[in-house]
Order: structure tokens, then sequence, then C-alpha cells
């Protein structure tokens, strides 16, 4: 039996659109964000997709997302468990800072470590791995039980908390996750055979990283 789990990364948020580093602060989503989050839904409506229960952050961008989408799709009476392990990766000092402005102070490829490293985490905050070591138990424990056991669930989190869960799903090394960008309001559909391996992924909608 094919069981199936839908990532999706929040809309576009107010920080997102000033291109600051957001981490753990917990910003509102752009009027575009909140389109971007119903187009999920919509998109996710047109696949045939249909949830039995949904996770997301302890942050509101993620949490209205998953609220938006999930009104698209006519579920909006689905039980929806929210957990910090699902947070965005913490950024640290850099929370709040122009992209652009720390790329000319610190250099282009200082800040590209920082944002796209697998180990090396940014002054004060978390690096991808250690997003993963949190974000990684919490899916063991809490969310793949569920969907094994026949639960359609869906993930509504953020860029670097998806990208822990995609290198795990797609079975990908600290040097191919690397490359991987996750859109806003992107869904992407896997179905998992009983052991929880990746019977088939489609990503709904291309869209450009910001
Ligand atoms: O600022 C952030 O929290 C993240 C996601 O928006 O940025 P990055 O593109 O560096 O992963």
């Amino acid at each position: 039996m094919a069981h199936t789990l839908v990532l999706v990364r929040h809309g576009q948020s107010e920080w997102n659109k000033k291109n600051l580093f957001t981490g753990w602060r917990d910003v509102e989503l752009t009027e575009q964000g909140r389109t971007e989050a119903r187009e999920a839904g919509e998109l996710m409506k047109a696949a045939g997709l249909e949830f039995d229960m949904a996770f997301t952050s302890a942050l509101k961008r993620a949490q209205e997302t998953n609220r938006l989408a999930l009104d698209a799709l006519g579920q909006s009476g689905i039980p929806v468990v929210e957990n910090e392990a699902l947070n965005e990766r913490d950024y640290g000092d850099l929370a709040g800072l122009n992209k652009d402005d720390a790329r000319e102070k610190w250099g282009e490829e200082q800040v590209h470590i920082w944002r796209r490293s697998f180990d090396v985490p940014p002054p004060g905050g978390e690096s991808l791995k250690m997003t993963a070591e949190r974000v990684l138990p919490y899916f063991e424990a809490e969310i793949l039980p569920k969907v094994l056991a026949g639960k359609r669930v869906l993930v509504a989190a953020h860029g670097n908390s998806l990208r822990a869960l995609v290198m795990q799903l797609d079975k990908l090394g600290p040097d191919e996750i690397v490359e991987v960008n996750i859109a806003t309001g992107v869904p992407i559909a896997y179905e998992l055979d009983d052991n929880g391996n990746v019977i088939s992924k489609k990503v709904l909608v291309e869209r450009d990283y910001s």
C-alpha cells in the first residue's frame, strides 16, 4: 500500500520579501504569501490529494500556510499538530540582517557557507546538520508512524527544516542536499511504501527560490 506524505514550505513571508535572515523570528506572511498558500491547497486538490492530519511548526508563517492550504482544499477540520521541532533553522546572530548586506560585510563565500553548507552553523545559530538532529527524531517518532499506519499527512514547515526531511526521504548525502532549495508554497507529494521508502515524488509547481 502506498502512503501519502506531502511537504509544503510556507508562502512568502514579510522577511522573505525584505531579503532578511529569518530563522526563529515569528514573522507574518505577505499577501503574496497568502496567495501562494491558497494556491498550494488548490494544487493539492487538483492532484486529488486528501489528508487525515497535518503537522506544522510553532511559527505563524507555517501555521497560516497550513490553515490557508487546508481551507482551499476544503479540509479545514482535520487535526493539526504544532511543534517547534519543525521550526526553521535558528539563524542566530544573522536573524534580522539583510542577506545582501551580510554578503558585503562577510563576503559571498562565507555567507553561502552559512546558508547552504551542511555542518557549518551561522554564528550563534544552527547548521543544517543541527536542524536535522531535531527535525528527524520528531519525524521518526511522531510523523512517520502515523503515515505508515495509514494516515495521509501534510507537513507545512520551512525551507531548512524541510530540506532535512528531503535529505532523509531522498537519501541524499551532505554534498547533494547543499544543492537543494525549496521554494515558498510548493507542495512536494511523496508516496511511501510500508517501510517508509519513497515510491514516488512529485513537485506540484515550479517556483523560483526566495
Ligand atoms: O532566512 C531564513 O530563515 C531562510 C529561509 O528563508 O533563509 P535561507 O535562504 O538562508 O535558508
